[in-house]
């Protein structure tokens, strides 16, 4: 599914992250590491948001050599999402849904299984910030991609919501999405049946148990 291979990526403040091959099977993976060590780097890479060096392609897809058919694939939800404060999330979905090519049907019951209530309406600068998660968890499903990328997304939203996104995620599952999850819950290695799970440290890839 994604391949990775010399991939480098330096920040200016002297951080460097380096992995010399990946190879990520169709499924779930886990993505474990202390804070700062690298990532949201390596997730923000795959989803095209990072400039980097070497290759990353899904399903045979380059990203630097198709960015378009690929971002097309690949759906991501931030750790903390910042929006355009002005917009309304209802606003942010219609834009979204049309370039991933979601129908009004999907994005009703998205609302339903996130409890995405009146609130989308509003403006993004009215929202808490379970709301904020919930408008970034909410676009990362829309349309059909092949992955989605999921960076913390239990933090900050409610209990109920939290059940839910778990059997949202096995139920893409089952349809064929794959799935790359970072998390600092404790126990969340006990959430899915992971394919692998990916260790970092320091920017550097430590450990891949499948
Ligand atoms: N835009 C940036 N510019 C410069 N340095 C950055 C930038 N983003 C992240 N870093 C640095 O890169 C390192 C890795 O950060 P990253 O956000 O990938 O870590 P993380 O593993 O996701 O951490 P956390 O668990 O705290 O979310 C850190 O040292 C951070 O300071």
């Amino acid at each position: 599914m994604l391949e990775i291979q010399h991939f480098k990526k330096t920040y200016p403040t002297g951080f460097h992250m380096e992995i010399d091959s990946l190879h990520l099977s169709k499924g779930i993976h886990l993505i474990k590491g202390e804070n700062g060590s690298g990532k949201s780097t390596l997730l923000k890479s795959i989803a095209g948001i990072h400039a980097f060096e070497g290759e990353i392609k899904l399903d045979g897809i380059s990203l630097k050599k198709d960015p378009i058919p690929f971002r097309k694939l690949v759906n991501y939800s931030e750790a903390e999402p910042l929006f355009p404060e002005f917009l309304s999330l209802d606003e942010l979905i219609a834009f979204v849904a049309k370039t991933k090519g979601a129908d009004n049907s999907q994005i009703t019951s998205l609302k339903e299984i996130l409890g995405i209530g009146d609130f989308s309406k509003n403006a993004i600068s009215t929202y808490s910030s379970g709301m904020l998660k919930k408008a970034g968890l909410i676009l990362a499903f829309l349309g059909k991609p092949n992955l989605i990328i999921l960076d913390e997304p239990y933090t900050t939203i409610d209990v109920g919501s939290q059940k839910r996104l778990t059997e949202l995620i096995n139920q893409q599952l089952q349809q064929g999405t794959s799935f790359l999850l970072t998390s600092h819950i404790a126990d969340f290695e006990g959430f899915f049946a992971y394919d692998s799970v990916l260790t970092i440290a320091e920017g550097k890839l430590i450990q891949n148990h499948e």
